[in-house]
């Protein structure tokens, strides 16, 4: 049975990077699939943005949605501050499991927690069953047609408060048009465009970061 890609870039880790340093585990990723195989990672430049974005906010309690081999996680988990966590939603389970590693690998383990399943299905347990109050980020980075149905999601679920930063990839390619139409005309979201590039890819794409200017639990009169 012949690898998948993913396998072959967590390999490539296990075999490139250094165990307990994010950063090199982040600069493997990103040489492998800039010089062998194309991968949907969120990628260096786009990552720079998130970057800013996370120390900019310094978040107690993060969501990211699209877990894929970890890269983000690993982005992310990397600039928390002690006894901050960042929670992962992930449906595929090839794609979990290699997350799992490459997590563990880069040493982040004790900060993030992978969740493995549908974020319609999660989104809901998270006040409960993962301990959450409100959620002071969220990485938007799974299926492009979902980021519209589970920001409101999350506003009916109460998980975000005045300020919460949402921060969705892909904009342009494969693009959210729905997300951008829906984001842009809501009165409750002030966004900013951070134009960049495909990951890898000389193809324009674009970041959108969307701030809440009101909890749900305010009503404007
Ligand atoms: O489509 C994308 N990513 C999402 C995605 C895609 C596939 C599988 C999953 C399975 N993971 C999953 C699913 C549903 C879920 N619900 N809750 C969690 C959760 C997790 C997720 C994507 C594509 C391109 C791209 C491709 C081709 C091309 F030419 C240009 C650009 C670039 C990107 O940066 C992308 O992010
Ligand atoms: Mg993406």
């Amino acid at each position: 049975m012949n690898q998948s890609k993913e396998q072959r870039i967590l390999n490539y880790v296990l075999q490139n990077a250094v165990r307990g340093d994010p950063c090199s585990v982040i600069d493997a990723i990103d040489t492998y699939c800039s010089q062998k195989e194309w991968a949907m990672n969120v990628g260096n430049e786009k990552g720079l943005i998130l970057d800013k974005t996370v120390e900019e906010i310094n978040p107690s309690v993060a969501l990211e949605l699209g877990t894929y081999c970890g890269y983000s996680a690993v982005r992310i988990a990397r600039l928390l501050k002690a006894g901050a966590r960042l929670l992962t939603v992930e449906f595929n389970p090839e794609f979990a499991a290699i997350a799992k590693q490459m997590i563990e690998f880069a040493g982040v383990q004790d900060k993030v927690t992978l969740i493995e399943g549908p974020s319609e299905e999660i989104i809901p347990q998270l006040k409960k069953k993962y301990e959450v109050d409100t959620l002071d980020f969220v990485f938007v980075d799974h299926w492009k047609d979902r980021y519209t149905p589970d920001t409101i999601l999350l506003q009916e679920c109460s998980l975000l408060r005045k300020g919460s930063v949402l921060l969705a990839d892909n904009i342009i390619v494969p693009g959210a048009p729905e997300f951008v139409n829906y984001i842009r005309n809501n009165p409750r979201f002030q966004c900013t465009n951070y134009p960049s590039h495909l990951e890898y890819m000389k193809v324009q794409d674009a970041m959108k970061k969307a701030c809440t200017l009101q909890g749900e639990h305010i009503r404007s009169t």
